[in-house]
């Protein structure tokens, strides 16, 4: 069974996929994007694929990717803490820049400054180790420096200790819309049209039903200029006939949704260690 994550191997993705789906055949790919258009063509059964981080907020193109797949839908979800290891391919060589995915320069930012170093982005931290050059400065998941023969710079030098990040496990399959105990769902709300009041009626429905919105973020529709899609991080218990109520109710309001899958609000792991 194929498994496509944002690679190259060394990913905190590619730690979430083994994780996941410990028996799957992973196959790196460079984008989210193309991890679910292996899922969508069969030529992969599941991609796995970050979602949002404690620190740094939603991961946009793995949103947009999903809501661009509306024959895909989350069925399961792993949250992993996030430390970053600052690794050189050349001690002997000063430091020029440091490099990394973007999430990852957001979440280290004061040794950064430390450092007096400029930041260059790459497509994920994996893929900034391995391509270093003797004075660059990869940020990247502790395995990294084994993987790719590099030597360690500093340890753990991200912003905030208690970092984590959430990630996807993406099938063509649809799970019953549900959710229970410390689970949520995330939601995808088209309004018909860009009206006064109309993100008010549509945040009513959860309000009424005491379901819990831990997160909304705005994505535009890439057809429509001026409209934009609401992703709703929703919190609570639902049964698959509570979720058709509320479609239902949220049709009545000018808004169709759509379940994007089950996920878990990272506030519930605030009491966690
Ligand atoms: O680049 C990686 O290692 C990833 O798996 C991506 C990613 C992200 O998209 O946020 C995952 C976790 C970290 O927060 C930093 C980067």
């Amino acid at each position: 069974m194929r498994l496509a994550y944002l690679g190259p191997s060394g990913t905190f993705t590619h730690q979430a996929a083994a994780t996941l789906r410990p028996d799957a055949d992973g196959s790196p790919v460079d984008a989210a994007s193309d991890a679910l258009a292996a899922v969508a063509s069969g030529a992969a059964s599941y991609a796995v694929l970050p979602i949002d981080n404690s620190v740094n907020g939603v991961v946009v193109p793995t949103l947009d990717a999903l809501l661009a797949r509306p024959e895909l839908s989350i069925v399961d979800s792993i949250v992993l803490p996030i430390s970053f290891d600052a690794f050189t391919p050349d001690p002997a060589v000063a430091p020029t820049v440091v490099v990394s995915h973007p999430h990852a320069l957001a979440q280290c930012r004061a040794w950064i400054e430390a450092q007096g170093l400029p930041t260059r982005e790459a497509a994920s931290t994996a893929a900034a180790c391995r391509d270093l050059a003797p004075g660059e400065v990869g940020l990247g998941p502790r395995i990294c420096g084994g993987l790719y023969g590099l030597a360690t710079v500093a340890a753990a030098v991200e912003d905030n200790a208690r970092a984590y990040t959430q990630f996807a496990l993406v099938s063509a399959s649809r799970l019953p819309v549900r959710a229970d105990g410390d689970e949520g769902l995330l939601v995808a709300l088209l309004p018909e049209a860009n009206v006064p009041g109309i993100l008010r009626r549509l945040l009513g429905v959860l309000e009424r039903r005491g379901v819990n919105m831990t997160n909304l973020v705005t994505r535009p529709v890439p057809e429509t200029p001026g409209l934009f899609t609401f992703l709703l991080f929703c919190s609570g218990t639902f049964t698959a006939d509570d979720f058709e109520a509320m479609r239902a109710e949220w049709a009545a309001h000018g808004g169709s949704a759509r379940a994007l899958g089950r996920i878990t609000p990272l506030h519930e792991l605030a009491g966690r260690s």
